[in-house]
Order: C-alpha cells, then structure tokens, then sequence
C-alpha cells in the first residue's frame, strides 16, 4: 500500500494542501471517477480476508510474556517505520493490538471489530451498528499508525467521550509502549503541547480545530510586535516550537456522521472582542422593528431552511421605522441585514429549544446533542439581537481572527477516516466532500432489537396522555425505559406528564451536564424511567442489569421525530445492543415541530390540518407517512444549506487569502 503518510523527509507539520477548486466540467468527471474509485475500494477491503491474516499471527503472540509482547511492538514499530505500511505488518498490528486488549481488557477483538478496523486504516468509513464496539475497534488502526510514527488523533464529539474513551482504552496502548495524550479544554497550553506530542492523541472535534487554528495564527506569523520580538530572540524554530498539534497526520473520527456532517454547517472562529458600545441600542432597535413588521405582508419565514425574506412592502417598512434612528440604520443594505437578524431572533431562534438563558448570558443548545455550548456565540449581530430579545445584557460582538469550518478543516488530514452506526443516509456526501467511501460492517451477532408499529396522535396533549400510559405500564412491569425528546422543553413536557401520574423519573439535560454519567448508568436498571434529550443517542452505553435483560431489555420511546432521521436511529441504537434484547417505539403527534416545516398553504400542510380535525386520537397510516416525508424535506434543505456553505467557505478563504489574513 503506498502511503503519503510515511515520508521520511515529511514536513515538520504535515497537511494536505487544498486542492484549486476544479472547473465545472472537471468537477463532474471527477464526482464520477471518484464514486467508482470509492466503490471500488470498498470492494477491496471487503475481498481482503484480512481478519484471517490477523488471526494467523494471535497463537504466537498470545504465547508471549507481557514484555515480550512489548518487545514484538517495538520490532514491529521498527518494521513498519522501514517499510511503510505493508498490510502484513499492519495485520501484525492489529494482532498485537487485540492480544493487548484480551490480556488488559479482558475483550478480544471480534471478528467485525477487525474488519472495522481495517476498513478505517484504509481511510474510509466504517458503518457499524450502535453498540457494536467502536472505541475498542479504533485502537487497532490507531496503534498500527502510532506503531508506524504517524501521530494519531482519534477525534470524539466531546470532553467527556475523550477522557472516557482515552481512560478506557489507555491500557491497551501501554501494553505495546504506546502513550496516549487527552487534550481537554481545561488544558493549559505547555500540557496541551505535551499531550499532542504523544503517539496516539484523542481529542473532542472543536478542541482539535481551535488548536490548529491557533497553530494557523502562529505560522502566519502576526504582525504583534512583541512577538515578533521574542522569535528574534529566541533564533529559528522558536515558531515551531509554540505549535501545539504536529500536523494533521492521521485522524479516525468517531461519530463521523454528526462531526463530519451535521456540525459541518458551524464556522469554528477564533475572535476578539471588537464592540464600538453602540450594540446594545442597535438590538433593542432591532427588537422594537421586529415586534413592528407583519408576518406574510412584511416578511416571509422559510422555516425549513431558517431563512427570512423581507417583501418589497417590508422594505419599505424597515425604511419607515428605523428613520428616525440613523446611524447604521442610514444604509440600504445595512439596514435590511439588521431587519433580517431581528426577524430571526424573533421568529426563529427560541428559548429553552436553540438556546438557554442562564445568569443574564444567553448561551448556545447544540441541536444535535442537546448539550450547552457556553463559548461559542452567533454572528453578525444575531446574538445580541437574542440577548436583547431576553432582557439580558447584550454583549460585544466579536471580530474575528481566523476561521475555518470542519468541512475544511478534516479535509486536511493525510488520511482521515471515520466510524458511525449510521453513515449510509449521508454516503454521498462523505464521498463528494471529503472523498471518504462508507462500508458496512455486519453485526457480530444478529440485532433482536424489536420495532414496535409506530403511533401518530392528533395533538401534542394526546401523544404526552399515551406516552405516560404507556410508560406506566412498563413501569408496572419492571421494564427500563428511556423516553427520548428532541429539547429541554420537551424534556419538561414529558417529565410534567409523567409526574401527574406518580412515575418516578431522571431526567437528562443539557442543564444537567455533570450528572449525566451517573443517570446514564443507572439507566439500564429495572424500573428506571429515564428522560433524555436526543444527546443520549450518541456515544452512550448503556449497560443494562441481568434482570432488566429477563425483561425484555431496554425500552426506548421516541416522542418526536429529530429533523435528522439519524439522530432518530441514534436514540433507537440505545437499546438492543451487541445481540441483547430491546424494544424501541415511536409515539408522535401532529403537533410536531417538523410538520410546521411543510409550509402554510401547501397541500400536505392542509392534509395534517385535515387529520388533524378527523375523528379519534389516533391520526393513522397517513400521519406516519406525512412526518416521514416532511423529515426527509427537511435533511434535504439541510444538505443544500451544508452545499452552500462549503461554497461560501471557499470564497471567503479566497478573500481572507488575499488581505493577508490565515484561513
Ligand atoms: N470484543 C468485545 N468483547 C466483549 N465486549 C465488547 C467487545 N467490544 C465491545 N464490547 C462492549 O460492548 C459495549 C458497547 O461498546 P461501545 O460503547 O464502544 O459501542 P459503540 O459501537 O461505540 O456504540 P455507539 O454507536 O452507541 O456509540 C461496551 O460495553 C463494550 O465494553
């Protein structure tokens, strides 16, 4: 296998350079050459019979002491760093790497497991089933990498998966004289170079991105005179030396799915605070023309794509209204930019669902996993538009530094690769943007994970009464169940349900980020009644007790369909898992935020109106059919959104390029 990866006179900070972006006709050929190329290795690692070739080498090694395991590393290391990565060196590697995990962690790679590996050296995606055992199955790649000298970074969605995973798996990298560094965001910059500089490195997404961001400021060299200075002082290579990553190698990303695609609509900014003192008084003047323009005559709201038109008679209002304000209200464009945030902080931005309120800051609710994100802020004037919408103290916007998205971002690595339970809705997508071909893994043993028929009631008050019912009568029967919502005011919602019928319940938050492990843990006991917002669908193990197993397993209720059919798929992969029992529902209702996405006047928005007046609680087979398709127009839009945005991205590396700015 020829590799770019092992050069011996590779850079000190290793990175694929961006590709010019190819003509119109160039793009199509290449779209088509690489789907087959992809195709065709897909083919390949599944034709490989690796796990044979891995298999063969287990009796030897597993007759060797704990040194002589070591020392059969350190050969191998020797090897693989003369030879580059052969694949029978790297079925060695994987080997030794599973031998390590039998004698450390008690569990030996399966079968699959191999594959999954293999499939991720390789540089592609591995789909594999929830539960099936992904943070075991990406130590093998990552210590064939690490074995070879290439520095591994194996990225996870947040702080707590990196130190759980690292923590879980630190055992099997020291068996073979592996360090591991965790970067956290709590590490300070000499801890965090220390960390990036041992072999295999794991680290949340966003940690990653704003550490090679910073390393981008510092090989751009700013124009900060006091630096400047220091590096004179300091001679050659002092630049070098305040780096904090080496390069981008190498990276196996976990929930690749979420981080390579849904996150990829985040512009990840490194900003300083850049007020004039004049924001607060231009939010409030937003907030009082927001509350002045009608909906339909003045603005159209595009709520599928979160997007806000302004009519020509709302033009002409914005003028009217903010005449008397001056200032940046004067210009036409500027002007219609800040209506149109107001809108949107008005209409469609709210609380407790895209964000919380918490001691006078207003603070980001990442959609797809429910969690807080404290740091970060919208832009152009969007977030204090929201702070003064709430009554809190409006902030100062901030300019920014450098910036990148993650679809640039993860396109820089020599060899990326990633694992998911759910990557074949976004196969074409993986491969068109980061050229990344998805194979899937079978599951070690067969899913007896059973799908009850789904249920659609007539309003939101009808599926919380069958919900709770529902609920109740698993309780009487021991079962634990795990009652999934798309926000924090679902979560209430449904605990508010539950508690007037007397069920005890936990409930999981974004609110409650500390406690989460423990909950989480308790979950899989009989009895349990547990609700979550859908961050429990990834990355959660929940472990369930031998009596919970007699019960029938882990009872999963969904009550409202995710905007993402995968998230939906996340959440059902909670129970069920490596061949234990489970059951996963879904009870919905017409109410539902994604069926107010269809639009008011279209056909199928007067169809649930209509279902939503007949008879009974229960909407039937066509309210089923219209919550699936209205879910699947929205993944759709958000696709075009994700296109566009890559587009954009482009062109603002291109400006930025040209003022002299990194990123
Ligand atoms: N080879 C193995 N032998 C025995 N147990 C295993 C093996 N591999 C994984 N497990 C166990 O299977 C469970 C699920 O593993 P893990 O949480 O890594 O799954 P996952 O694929 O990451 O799931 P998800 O997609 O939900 O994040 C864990 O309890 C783990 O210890």
């Amino acid at each position: 296998m020829a590799t770019p990866l092992l050069q011996l006179d590779a850079p000190p900070y290793p990175e694929r350079e961006e590709a010019p972006e190819p003509g119109w006709l160039q793009a199509r050929a290449d779209a088509l050459g690489g789907a087959l190329q992809r195709r065709w290795r897909a083919w390949g690692v599944r034709r490989g019979a690796v796990v044979a070739r891995i298999r063969q080498h287990e009796a030897e090694l597993d007759a060797l002491d704990d040194a002589g395991l070591a020392e059969a590393a350190r050969e191998l290391g020797r090897a693989l760093r003369r030879d580059g990565l052969q694949p029978a060196l790297c079925a060695r590697a994987f080997a030794l790497a599973g031998c390590a995990a039998h004698r450390r962690l008690g569990k030996r790679p399966y079968d699959v497991q191999m594959l999954g590996g293999w499939i991720m050296l390789q540089g592609m995606v591995a789909e594999m089933n929830t539960g099936e055992g992904k943070t075991l199955t990406a130590t093998l790649p990552a210590c064939a990498m690490a074995l070879a000298g290439v520095p591994v970074h194996v990225i996870t969605v947040n702080d707590y998966l990196v130190a759980r995973d690292a923590e879980l798996m630190r055992p099997v990298y020291e068996a073979l004289g592996l360090r591991v560094g965790v970067v956290t965001e709590d590490l300070q910059p000499p801890e965090r170079q220390a960390a990036y500089a041992c072999p295999v490195v794991y680290a949340s997404n966003k940690t990653v991105v704003f550490d090679y961001l910073r390393d981008r400021l510092v090989l751009a060299g700013q124009t900060d005179a006091l630096r400047l200075r220091v590096d004179q002082l300091a001679g050659e290579g002092a630049r070098t030396r305040r780096l904090l990553l080496r390069g981008l190698s190498y990276a196996i990303v976990d929930e690749a799915d979420s981080v390579l695609v849904d996150e990829a609509r985040t512009p990840l900014i490194i900003s300083a605070p850049a007020g004039d003192g004049g924001e607060a008084e231009l939010a409030r003047q937003g907030m009082v023309l927001a509350a002045a323009l009608v909906q339909d005559e003045d603005f159209r709201l595009a709520l599928d794509t979160r997007i806000v038109h302004l009519t020509e008679a709302g033009r002409r209002s914005v003028a009217r209204i903010s005449a008397p304000w001056g200032g940046p209200w004067a210009g036409k464009l500027r002007r219609e930019e800040l209506a149109v945030q107001a809108l949107t902080a008005q209409h469609l931005f709210h609380r407790d669902q895209h964000y919380l309120v918490r001691d006078d800051q207003v603070q980001i609710v990442d959609e797809y996993t429910g969690r807080v994100m404290a740091d970060r802020s919208w832009e152009r004037g969007l977030h204090q538009m929201i702070e003064a919408k709430e009554g809190c103290t409006v902030t100062a916007p901030k300019a920014p530094l450098a910036r990148i998205s993650y679809q640039r971002f993860f396109r820089r690595y020599l060899r990326l690769s990633g694992m998911t339970g759910t990557a074949e809705e976004v196969r074409g997508e993986l491969g068109a943007v980061y050229g990344l071909p998805v194979v899937r893994v079978p599951t070690h043993r067969p899913s007896r994970r059973q799908i009850r028929p789904e249920r659609v009631l007539r309003s939101a008050d009808a599926k919380w009464q069958a919900i709770a019912q529902r609920v109740a009568e698993l309780h009487a029967r021991g079962a634990p169940v795990l009652l999934g919502t798309p926000s924090v005011a679902a979560s209430e919602r449904a605990a508010a349900a539950l508690a007037a019928r007397g069920l005890p319940y936990q409930l999981l938050s974004a609110k409650q980020d500390a406690d989460e492990a423990a909950v989480v843990a308790a979950a899989g006991q009989p009895g349990r009644i547990t609700i979550a917002t859908n961050m429990a669908g990834r990355g959660t193990d929940i472990a369930l007790a031998p009596e919970a197993l007699a019960l029938g397993g882990l009872h999963v209720i969904l009550s409202e369909r995710h905007d993402s059919g995968r998230i939906d798929r996340q959440l059902a992969g909670r129970c069920a898992r490596q061949g234990d029992p489970g059951v996963f529902e879904a009870v919905l209702s017409l109410d539902d935020e994604l069926l107010h996405q269809l639009g008011q006047r279209t056909p199928l928005a007067r169809l649930a109106t209509h279902l939503r007046r007949a008879a009974g609680d229960d909407a039937g087979p066509l309210a089923v059919w219209l919550i699936r398709l209205a879910q699947h127009r929205v993944e759709q839009a958000h696709s075009r959104v994700r296109q566009a945005l890559l587009k954009s991205d482009r062109q603002v590396s291109r400006l930025l390029a040209f003022s002299g700015r990194p990123e």
